[in-house]
């Protein structure tokens, strides 16, 4: 029997577009674990973006904030939206993504790109999903140029106007995250690629000798390699069955990872992780989302892919609630689904049934409960 203390507290929030949508079946999933196979974890849901933002004056509520501050893992949706024009700046910057990554120093940030056998044999992601694609993205995801000052946009004496960014990196930064994929690395193929643009820039300068530095020291045993971040782009498209681990800076791995998307056949199929400090008990915050956003094209039609969402909680299950058989499961779960054929619109062939979000979500439970069932019967 679980006590409350050793209980991994959840909070759950959908967000904005189709975040809530594709939420929902994961809340699905979690509830499964916990009611079937003991996943000792509470849930706790929580408003974040408009809604909230209408009845409170604040995108993230008080609740949501505390919901957040409690807990161990966040699973979140996705933010972003034509509703955001509604939301003056300064408000939705108080409640920002970005604020969130900051304030938890969730600086690494895991993009797993897998081609799944079943959508490679699919005849119009062929294509681009090719058999063997199983590589893993790190972002640095709490500095860069999303967060160097000085930044902003201001008059110039001609009367135009100047917008101006900072990228930044220090020795620590890059330090860190690097030393996340290469241990990572250890764990898998032993094969580390980093990404910068050397060439050009003085963080990218800093950051290959800082990679090449810690590697001498501390990880010789794994393979490293460099690419600029152009030639990597065309590399992910040309051949993404290269790659094991990649370690790149925050914004080459926000477009790298939607550009490496498609060698899983769709956007919607990606998860990821965001990894904060491990603290001196050994705990480290995480929130768990999509690499997608809110998808205003599809949001609220009931048609948006969950996998992506639902692949997260398979994450948090290895990552967070250290129960790496349950992460199995619910991946071959996910296998299961796509191997009989269950396709949202995103991954279906021309002609073929196109199931709904909650459909693709009763796939997944279907796929679990036979796959324990048989677990149980072979115990
Ligand atoms: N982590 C996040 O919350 C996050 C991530 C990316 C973008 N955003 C925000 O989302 C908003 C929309 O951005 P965008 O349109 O550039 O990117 P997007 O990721 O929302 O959508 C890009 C394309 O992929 C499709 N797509 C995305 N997820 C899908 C899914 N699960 N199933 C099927 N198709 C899917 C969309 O329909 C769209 O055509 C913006 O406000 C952006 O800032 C948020
Ligand atoms: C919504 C946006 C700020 C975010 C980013 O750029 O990091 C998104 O594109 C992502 O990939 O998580
Ligand atoms: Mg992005």
């Amino acid at each position: 029997m679980n006590t409350r203390s050793n209980m991994v507290k959840v909070a759950v929030v959908g967000g904005e577009g189709i975040g809530p949508e594709v939420t929902a079946q994961s809340q699905r999933i979690l509830n499964w674990f916990a009611a079937k196979r003991g996943v000792p974890m509470t849930l706790r849901e929580a408003q974040y973006g408009i809604i909230p933002y209408l009845a409170t004056g604040k995108v993230l509520p008080d609740d949501t904030v505390e919901a957040m501050e409690e807990a161990d893992a966040i699973v979140w949706g996705a933010t972003g939206g034509p509703e955001t024009k509604e939301v003056p700046a300064a408000a939705r910057k108080a409640g920002s993504l970005l604020g969130l990554r900051s304030k938890y120093d969730l600086y690494a940030n895991l993009r797993p790109i897998v081609a799944n056998p079943a959508l490679a044999d699919s005849a119009p992601l062929k294509a681009h999903v090719l058999k063997g694609v199983d590589f893993v993205i790190i972002r640095e995801l709490t500095s860069g140029i999303y967060f160097g000052e000085p930044r902003g946009i201001e008059m110039l004496a001609d009367g135009q106007r100047r917008g101006f960014n900072t990228e930044q990196y220090t020795t620590n930064q890059i330090r860190r995250v690097a030393r996340s994929a290469f241990e990572l690395a250890r764990t898998r193929r032993s094969k580390v690629c980093s990404v910068d643009k050397a060439n050009v820039l003085e963080t990218s300068v800093l950051w290959r000798e800082e990679v090449i530095a810690l590697h001498r020291e501390e990880f010789s045993d794994v393979d490293l390699t460099h690419l600029y971040v152009d030639n990597a782009a065309m590399q992910i498209v040309r051949e993404p069955a290269q790659f094991d681990v990649m370690v790149t800076g925050n914004i080459f791995g926000d477009i790298l990872s939607d550009c490496a998307a498609m060698a899983s056949g769709s956007l919607g199929m990606l998860p990821s992780a965001s990894l904060g400090p491990v603290d001196k008990f050994g705990r480290r915050k995480a929130l768990y989302e999509p690499v997608h956003g809110s998808a205003p094209d599809i949001a609220g039609k009931g048609i948006a892919n969950p996998l992506g969402s639902i692949l997260s909680i398979a994450m948090m299950l290895r990552m967070t609630l250290n129960r790496p058989e349950d992460a199995d499961l619910l991946e071959k779960a996910v296998d299961a689904a796509l191997a009989t054929g269950a396709r949202t619109a995103d991954i279906a062939e021309p002609g073929a049934k196109k199931l709904s979000t909650t459909e693709m979500g009763d796939a997944v439970l279907s796929a679990l409960e036979k796959i324990a069932a048989k677990e149980k019967e072979r115990a």
